[in-house]
């Protein structure tokens, strides 16, 4: 899967956010995009996964394997995205927030148990199926958050901060833990962060958003070495 870019623009009411950008993303790459607040990168993510919820234009393309995002509406773009503040649902458990992941053609109950138990397995959380989202820390709940994004099978991930309000130590282990889980499904992922050593840990291009309503119209839009 490639998530690639063609000389894409948004602009809110009018009023466009950033230079165009130009690039590709390949499976299992981590594109790191950063910019000054303001410089338009969670509309471009939340763009992208189709959840922009803002008067907007684009121009230019987005193509995920090959194909045109723009006309799919957000459930069948199957784009992945992760939040800073990324809540469970407080009223299900574990499971049932995981579950609420899963593609909905996997129908059979037992299937649906088992992928959420291998799911939780795989992030270090055994048996932790019944357990109150409450009752977890800020890392459980991060790792819980990225299996829930996982499960749906996504194409590609868009990373909005994830790691920001993690403390410092907290914040390697998880980055480590997300990362490793983008790489080994070979998705396409895009991270947004103001954090050096998160694109450091990247390791992969970085593209520097400018922002155009700075008066600052020089962003490159092309992918610099990190
Ligand atoms: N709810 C909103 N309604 C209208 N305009 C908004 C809204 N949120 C953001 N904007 C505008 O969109 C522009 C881009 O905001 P966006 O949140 O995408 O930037 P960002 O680069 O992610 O910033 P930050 O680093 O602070 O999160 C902002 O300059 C702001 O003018």
């Amino acid at each position: 899967m490639t998530l690639e870019l063609q000389s894409l623009s948004l602009s809110l009411g009018g009023r466009r956010l950033f230079a165009p950008l130009s690039f590709t993303v390949r499976d299992g790459e981590i594109v790191t995009v950063m910019g000054a607040s303001g410089s338009g990168k969670s509309s471009l993510l939340d763009f992208l996964c189709g959840m922009l919820d803002r008067n907007f234009t684009t121009e230019g393309r987005v193509l995920l394997d090959g194909a045109d995002l723009a006309p799919l509406p957000p459930e069948r773009r199957r784009v992945g995205i992760l939040f800073q503040d990324d809540l469970l649902f407080p009223h299900l458990s574990v499971g049932e927030n995981l579950a609420f992941g899963l593609p909905p053609d996997l129908r059979n109950r037992s299937a649906r148990r088992a992928e959420v138990a291998r799911a939780l397995v795989d992030a270090g959380l055994e048996g932790f199926e019944s357990r109150d989202p409450a009752t977890l820390s800020g890392g459980q709940r991060a790792r819980v958050a990225l299996l829930r994004t996982l499960l749906a099978q996504p194409r590609a991930l868009l990373l909005d901060e994830p790691f920001a309000k993690l403390d410092v130590g907290l914040r390697d282990r998880i980055r480590s833990f997300v990362f490793t889980h983008a790489r080994a499904k070979g998705l396409p992922t895009l991270l947004v962060t103001h954090d050096p050593d998160d694109a450091r840990a990247a390791a992969g291009p970085v593209v520097a958003l400018a922002s155009l309503s700075d008066g600052n119209p020089a962003g490159s839009g092309e992918p610099g070495s990190s």
